[in-house]
């Protein structure tokens, strides 16, 4: 006797680029890029159930920002499996849409372990993970890491990362990120030392971040002026050791020492920003 298909479940944690450096560029158009990447405990979460079509219903407080069609990460997923069986899908989206902190490339690879939980199958290749997104084997990773390449490329982190708090905000404002990456004045930077030292305490990781860059918060900056009124305002806020872009924007993080200043940040920021998303959660280890 067979067991029940069950119901399968999976977080899918916002990313952030602690700092982003643009290297160089392919021949195809895409970016090289070094950049330190976390998760946050903050995310939306994919729900499979056994059924006989495929099928997606988005429910959740970002819900609107997006259609459950053929496009959808989600679904692109599923197909990345070649001939996908059913499942009923649920993606419950807490994170705004197109905002530099990956939401569809979690989704991607949160519907990927989902579904290959489901079905009892293995992982699609690498090539066709990629295929669905740059960000995507980094967030099937789902752990601190170092992405080179165009993303392709990841290496653990050779020492744990001290314990640190974010403070998210997103502005509402959706920057394009093909188009930041156009706006670049320079795309051969200097990357990332090549050995990361041991960083001991939030004050070690703010220091040393603040030797490294997000190349792409010029570009989205000119496009979106309201991204350094966020960088100021979360600098601006008791605790907060460092503040700076996530990926091509318009997400800014803060770096905090503990969780009652990320939420007294959160606080204040909601209060000043009504119309600002804002969000504190726990750095995941
Ligand atoms: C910039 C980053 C940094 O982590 O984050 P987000 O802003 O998306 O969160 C990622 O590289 C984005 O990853 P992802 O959003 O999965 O990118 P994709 O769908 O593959 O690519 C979207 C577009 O971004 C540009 N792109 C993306 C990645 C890369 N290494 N070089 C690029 O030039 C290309 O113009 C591409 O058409
Ligand atoms: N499940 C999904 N969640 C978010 N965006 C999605 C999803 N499926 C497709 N997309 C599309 O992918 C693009 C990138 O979205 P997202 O990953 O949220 O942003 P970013 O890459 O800036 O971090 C958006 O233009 C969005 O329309």
């Amino acid at each position: 006797m067979s067991a029940a298909p069950v119901t399968v479940a999976e977080f899918a944690r916002a990313k952030v680029n602690l700092c982003l450096h643009v290297t160089g560029q392919r021949a195809d158009g895409y970016h090289l890029l070094d950049s330190l990447v976390v998760f946050a405990d903050l995310g939306d979460r994919i729900t499979c159930a056994p059924a006989d079509q495929l099928s997606l219903t988005i429910t959740g407080p970002e819900a609107a920002g997006l259609a459950a069609d053929q496009d959808n990460l989600v679904l692109r997923a599923a197909r990345a499996f070649g001939r996908p069986e059913g499942a009923a899908i649920t993606l419950e989206k807490s994170l705004p849409v197109a905002s530099g902190i990956g939401g569809g490339s979690a989704d991607a690879a949160a519907a990927l372990v989902a579904l290959s939980k489901l079905w009892h199958v293995g992982l699609p290749d690498a090539g066709a993970v990629l295929r669905l997104g740059a960000d995507v084997p980094v967030c099937l990773a789902g752990h601190p890491a170092r992405m080179r390449g165009v993303g392709e490329l990841l290496s653990p982190l050779p020492h744990p990362l001290p314990a640190a708090h974010l403070v998210l905000v997103n502005p509402r404002v959706q920057v394009s990120t093909p188009s930041v990456f156009k706006g670049l004045a320079r795309k051969d930077n200097p990357p990332l030392p090549p050995e990361l030292p041991r960083l001991k305490s939030l004050t070690d990781l703010a220091t040393f971040l603040t030797m490294q860059r997000n190349d792409l918060e010029a570009p989205a900056q000119a496009a979106e002026p309201v991204i350094a009124a966020v960088k100021t305002a979360l600098g601006g806020q008791p605790g907060c050791h460092l503040a700076r872009m996530s990926g091509s924007g318009a997400t800014c993080f803060g770096l905090f020492p503990d969780a009652q200043s990320a939420a007294a940040a959160a606080h204040a920021l909601r209060a000043r920003h009504a119309g600002w998303w804002v969000e504190a959660a726990a750095m995941a280890a």
